[in-house]
């Protein structure tokens, strides 16, 4: 069942389209993740879900049932801030139960039981009788989360909710929040900056950006074939080397010669897909190239060198810890021609690999500039 429905939702703020076209469909008791850059609309699309704020055009329904003019406090979600927002001087048992007495109109006893209930569930029952002060983040943070879970609303939206807490509390509190929301049954929405909160968290993840869904996929999905130059350059750590090929030339500084089609295109390839070597010579779906090792960064199992061409672009791949080589060597490097992504300059859409569109990768540009 549909568990939130958003159709052709458009936001502006005077001249900005904070939403433009939105749609999504959430499953009940999905977790999904929308993931963007800083002032991609992803508060604005929360916020819109919620209530807080109204759209322009378009609908949100919730089950099947519009909720555009349903005010927030009667919209069946609950909402996790980045800011715990909790009231500094209620302990946190009266954090939880104070919108279940006043908002849901409970009787102190069922609020109280409530928040026996998920404080147990959560292991915080220890932390009932404190105030915000006297806790630490994380603490604050687990306190805020059992209060919108303490609704027992079938929607659950979270807005950051793990910024500002310290690495290691951070990755386990992410395993947390979804195990619970999954555990409630709650169908969570989880907006969020962080690929890496993004794909532990949720089964598929919306990739917005500039107010608008530039793909919805699985993690998988988003990481093997990014339909967009955007998500090719956003999802993925380190990010994909992409190298724009110069229409009038034909050629990139990269080594790239495009065969067939005039559109201008860019060529993306993941780092893990370049291997120092020479790869085979005769074989006709292999790409040569290589570079000038510039800078090398240690990442624990693999280490992350990169390379430079001589227009000074530069460009990463992943090597194992014990073949590293030494800084200002010439590197050769190959990959699939299967491997090599190409996207439209115009419509900043996936075109296909190189193997399926045609294009046949020189060496030429980098060996005449050498
Ligand atoms: N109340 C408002 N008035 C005017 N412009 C706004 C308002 N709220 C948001 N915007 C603009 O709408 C766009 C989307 O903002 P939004 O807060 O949704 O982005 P975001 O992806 O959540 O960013 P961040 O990660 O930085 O919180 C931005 O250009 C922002 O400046």
């Amino acid at each position: 069942m549909t568990a939130v429905h958003i159709s052709n939702v458009n936001k502006n703020f005077g001249q900005v389209k904070a939403l433009e076209d939105i749609n999504l469909e959430v499953q009940s008791g999905e977790n999904i993740a929308i993931l963007g850059p800083s002032g991609s609309g992803k508060s604005t699309l929360l916020r819109t879900i919620a209530g807080l704020e109204t759209v322009d055009t378009g609908e949100i329904r919730f089950g099947g049932e519009l909720q555009n003019r349903i005010p927030p406090e009667a919209r069946d979600v609950a909402i996790v801030f980045q800011s715990y927002a909790l009231y500094p001087h209620l302990s946190s048992r009266e954090n939880i139960t104070l919108g279940l007495r006043h908002g849901k109109k409970l009787s102190r006893a069922e609020a109280d039981a409530r928040a026996t209930d998920i404080a147990t569930r959560m292991q915080v029952e220890h932390l009932l009788d404190r105030k915000p002060r006297q806790m630490s983040g994380g603490q604050r943070q687990r306190i805020a989360l059992a209060r919108a879970l303490a609704r027992r609303s079938s929607i659950v939206l979270l807005d950051e909710p793990l910024s500002g807490l310290d690495a290691q509390l951070h990755a386990s509190l992410r395993v947390e929040i979804a195990g619970l929301l999954q555990s409630v049954g709650a169908t969570g929405i989880n907006v969020t900056h962080d690929q890496a909160d993004a794909m532990a968290m949720a089964s598929r993840i919306a990739v917005i950006n500039k107010g608008r869904i530039e793909q919805l996929g699985t993690p998988e999905e988003l990481y093997r074939q990014p339909q967009t130059l955007f998500v090719a350059g956003f999802v993925g750590t380190p990010p994909m080397n992409l190298f724009a090929v110069d229409p009038a030339t034909r050629a990139s500084h990269f080594g790239a010669h495009i065969g067939g089609g005039d559109e201008p295109v860019t060529l993306g390839v993941r780092p893990e897909r370049f291997h120092a070597g020479e790869g085979d010579p005769r074989s006709p779906e292999v790409w040569r190239t290589g570079g000038t090792v510039v800078l090398i960064e240690p990442t624990g199992r693999e280490r992350i060198v990169h390379l430079q061409l001589p227009s000074r672009e530069s460009f990463a791949l992943l090597m194992d810890s014990d073949s590293v080589p030494a800084i200002g060597e010439h590197l050769s490097v190959w990959c699939e021609r299967s491997h090599v992504h190409v996207y439209s300059n115009t419509t900043e859409q996936r075109l296909g690999n190189a193997r399926e569109r045609g294009v046949s990768l020189h060496e030429h540009a980098l060996v005449s500039s050498m």
